[in-house]
């Protein structure tokens, strides 16, 4: 990874490189109480100018997998490489956004200042921050506050000052760990669609985590589903949908109806203790009357599915 930052902010990913690999990822946690392997496997590959979701059920290992790739924790076997680099430590290309948005951002600082940051820390000249904080929020709708504090504005709005904060960095790919679970529901369809304009816009490679189905349908490209702890991929699901998306229409496709219920099956399947890895699995007489129980608005949020 270049160390010139002109280099880096002119840098545009080739599309249809690898950006991310991630290969016989393995992590077991070592404690007093014994050991807990949260991730058993997994073996994946992120193209540059990719949107790839995932989903898993609760504790299936996502904030693991997300802090590996970030190089905040050491796989325990495995490796993972971005733009064929072995990441060692936090990876300069990599920005993050997280859920707490209001743990993210820094109170006493301005929204322009808390977008800045990121860019004083990467050494780019004072000349070149104002506008990149600028562009950054205008990006995100943000233009006409660059002088509120985070705690003056909505949820929404922080949550958006964290997405301008990530963009402004000019990452190679960024990270997204449930950005949008703490937010009302119009606020998270704007936010998603927010995410797929600059997506287009700037040429981002994104991995997002979630925990809503839908999310991960309307948004990705592919949802990689997580299993069960200790975690392998259940499935890499390719999202046929048109690329042009939007809340209406796309949720409205049946292809869009096909994706949620497949999605929700495996994830069903996942929480049940299935594993692709495991071929003996013998599902109960119960389990296979769930596997018949058409996904009924009761079983979740939003548009019906809910999350996983
Ligand atoms: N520091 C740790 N020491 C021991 N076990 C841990 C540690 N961190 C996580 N675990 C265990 O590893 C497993 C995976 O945890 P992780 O937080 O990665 O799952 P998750 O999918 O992000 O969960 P959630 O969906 O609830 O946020 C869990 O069983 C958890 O208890």
């Amino acid at each position: 990874m270049s160390s010139n930052t002109t280099a880096e902010t002119a840098y545009r990913p080739v599309a249809g490189t690898d950006m991310l690999d991630v290969t016989g990822l393995n992590k077991v946690y070592h404690s007093a109480a014994g050991d807990t392997e949260a991730i058993r496997d997994l073996t994946f590959t992120v193209k540059a100018g990719e949107m790839v979701c995932i989903v898993g059920p609760s504790g299936a290992g996502k904030t693991t997998l997300l802090r590996c790739l970030s190089g905040l924790l050491a796989p325990t076997h495995g490796t993972v490489s971005l733009e064929g680099q072995v990441v060692k430590g936090p990876p300069k290309g990599m920005a993050m956004v997280f859920q707490e948005y209001a743990r993210s951002l820094f109170p006493w600082l301005t929204v322009a200042q808390n977008v800045e940051l990121p860019l004083k820390e990467k050494g780019v000249p004072k000349a070149q921050r104002g506008p990149k904080v600028a562009a950054a929020l205008e990006a995100v709708g943000l233009a006409d506050v660059p002088r509120s504090y985070p705690w003056q504005l909505s949820g929404g709005m922080q949550q958006r000052v964290a997405i301008a904060r990530a963009v402004a960095y000019e990452p190679h790919i960024l990270l997204m760990d449930e950005p949008f679970a703490a937010v009302d529901a119009q606020t998270r369809a704007d936010l998603e669609d927010l995410v797929r304009d600059l997506w287009h816009r700037l040429g981002l490679t994104l991995l997002f985590v979630t925990h809503d189905i839908d999310e991960s349908i309307y948004l990705g490209q592919r949802v990689l589903v997580l299993s069960g702890r200790p975690t392998v991929i259940m499935e890499d699901v390719v999202v046929n949908l048109p690329d042009e998306r939007d809340q209406l229409t796309t949720r409205n496709d049946p292809e869009f109806a096909r994706l949620r219920a497949h999605v929700y099956d495996l994830v069903q399947k996942a929480k049940r203790g299935h594993r692709p890895d495991e071929e003996m699995f013998v599902p109960t007489a119960a389990e296979r009357e769930g596997d018949r129980r058409p996904p009924t608005a009761g079983d979740g949020p939003m548009a019906g599915l809910g999350t996983a």
